[in-house]
């Protein structure tokens, strides 16, 4: 039957109570309640949607080997980005991974070969022309951050520094290598200041290696093994197949409402759910979250980004390279990179390679068929080796990640002219309720080790309130700060004739007042 909201029975005994009630088992809901038990706090309780330890780190079964078993391939995150490098810090994720003996393979973005239309075509050079402009508008980027000057899109900061794709397919291909595959979106919806912070912030800070994981057992299994160290096998605190439709929060406690009828009754709560699932209005909020936080949910972006896997019955391409560059000759991001599994270190042997699309590419192949993108897809290859006759595949696959209930995307981006104050507003708690994630991290969105570092300061946080013992530093025990009004730059009385306006913006035409909305008089 379908879930109504007429047996639910907030306040009353029937639901169930706990401390703190974590919203998703991926990786912030984990280490939320791992933060919580280190500080000996045991009564919390997991809701996850699914029925795995993992959230947007999930795998699948995939084609098979030469015993007739399948692949384990991953269809949301793969790499540990920005490993570490002797005296700076190590990603935590590859410590996890350590942990776990995690089978994983570096990444040699070095190890590429680019064609086009007409077949090979060496343009490998524009990357390195492209790196070159990149050390200028990073020292561009770092003056708007210092200086407090205005962000800009991406774009703005690529055109300053002298880089320019006009129509050129292979400047574009390249530009989409360097860009979009990483976060997702173009640099016209990316935020120059914040872009380049991100990006500076995993990769000079770690370093810019980067491991994907080949492990059999799923990706997810460090994140799992972590779990095993505060969880039983059948933790009657991990609830599995728990969909949450409504939360009522308030200054005192959180009440819990999911879709099978059932409630929790927590003193807090940390909400870890995707900005895609928030920006869907999945969950029903009781009071409505405030202005600023409803400003905040609408104003950063969640992008899609898609790997769509084919398996072959021999590897017609160079098995001794990772990756192919794909140059289209009028749509930009159209199976632009090519990812070869059946390669040293990842599946050798297994005629596996995967192509990725982002952003608008994602949205249009998600709503057609398998069969026209499987096609689509195969063409672009019979263009790239002409001399090969192709075969169709034994094995094909993609999902779909922008249709996902439990997501609504795949990772989190800051669109231009966001700012810290806006992004705190994401982060900032409403009374009892606390947002943990991906997309609260300032340092590290759209990473695993983002979502780790949120997951841990809410528990941090939260267990600080309970126990009146703070371990959380420097941000504190208390609740986030935050920011109810965010003001512009450009003062009402600066809207004149000096500036260019001379009609008021809010002026509709009078014929009973002639003239009435010009400025200055
Ligand atoms: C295709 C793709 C590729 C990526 N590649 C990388 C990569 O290579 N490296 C990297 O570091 N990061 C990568 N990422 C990002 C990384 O996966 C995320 O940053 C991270 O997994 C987010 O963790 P989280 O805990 O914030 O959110 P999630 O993993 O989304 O966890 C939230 C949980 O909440 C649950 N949930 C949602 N709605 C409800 C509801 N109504 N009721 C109950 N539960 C609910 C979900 O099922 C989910 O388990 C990738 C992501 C995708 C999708």
């Amino acid at each position: 039957a379908a879930p109504t909201l007429q047996g639910r029975q907030y306040g009353n005994s029937t639901c169930r109570k706990t401390s703190v009630a974590i919203i998703g088992a991926g990786v912030a809901g984990i280490t939320a309640a791992q933060a919580l038990t280190n500080q000996s706090i045991s009564d919390f309780l997991i809701l996850e949607y699914n029925d795995y330890i993992g959230g947007r780190m999930t795998d699948t079964k995939f084609g098979e080997d030469e015993n007739g078993e399948p692949y384990t391939i991953e269809l949301g995150a793969n790499w540990i980005q920005g490993l570490g490098a002797e005296g700076g810090p190590e990603n935590p994720i590859l410590t996890f991974s350590k942990q776990s003996n995690l089978s994983n393979t570096y990444s040699d973005f070095s190890s590429i070969l680019s064609y086009d239309w007409t077949g090979k075509n060496d343009f490998t050079n524009i990357i390195d022309e492209f790196e070159e402009y990149w050390a200028i508008f990073e020292q561009d980027a770092g003056t708007i951050l210092t200086e407090n000057l205005q962000d800009r899109s991406l774009r703005a900061g690529l055109l300053k520094s002298g880089w320019r794709t006009g129509l050129d397919a292979h400047r574009k291909a390249v530009e989409w290598w360097q860009w979009d595959w990483e976060t997702s979106q173009t640099p016209e919806e990316s935020s120059f200041v914040f872009g380049i912070a991100g990006y500076n912030l995993t990769f000079n800070q770690y370093s810019e290696e980067n491991n994907l994981c080949t492990d059999q057992r799923g990706f997810n299994i460090w994140l799992q093994d972590q779990a095993a160290k505060f969880l039983e096998a059948n933790d009657t605190r991990l609830l599995f197949n728990t969909v949450v439709t409504n939360i009522t929060y308030s200054d005192t406690s959180v009440t819990i409402l999911n879709e099978d009828g059932s409630c929790i009754e927590a003193d807090y709560a940390i909400n870890t759910v995707s900005l895609g699932v928030l920006q869907y209005d999945v969950i029903k909020f009781e009071p409505e979250l405030p202005d600023w936080k409803l400003d905040s949910i609408s104003t950063f972006t969640m992008g899609t980004y898609t790997k769509i896997f084919y398996q072959f019955n021999e590897t017609f391409w160079p098995d001794d390279t990772q990756f192919f560059l794909y140059a289209h000759p009028s749509s930009r991001g159209y199976y632009t990179v090519w990812q070869s599994l059946s390669t040293e270190g990842f599946f050798p042997g297994s005629n596996i390679i995967f192509a990725t699309l982002v952003d608008e590419q994602s949205y249009r192949i998600e709503a057609q068929d398998d069969e026209t993108t499987k096609q689509e897809g195969l063409a672009v290859l019979r263009q790239m080796f002409p001399n090969v006759t192709i075969p169709e595949p034994i094995a094909f696959m993609y999902p779909r990640w922008t249709k996902e209930p439990w997501s609504y995307g795949s990772y989190s981006n800051w669109p231009t002219g966001t700012t810290l104050e806006m992004h705190q507003n994401l982060r900032a708690n409403v009374g009892r309720l606390y947002f943990a994630g991906e997309a609260t991290s300032a340092e590290y969105f759209g990473f695993l080790h983002g979502a780790w570092f949120e997951g841990q300061e809410a528990g941090l946080k939260i267990a600080g309130m309970l126990t009146g013992e703070c371990r959380e530093k420097e941000s504190g025990c208390d609740e986030y700060g935050r920011y109810e009004a965010l003001y512009g730059t450009t003062e009402f009385a600066e809207w004149n004739a000096e500036n260019g306006v001379g009609v008021s913006p809010f002026y509709v035409a009078d014929p009973e007042e002639p003239g009435a909305g010009a400025f200055n008089g």
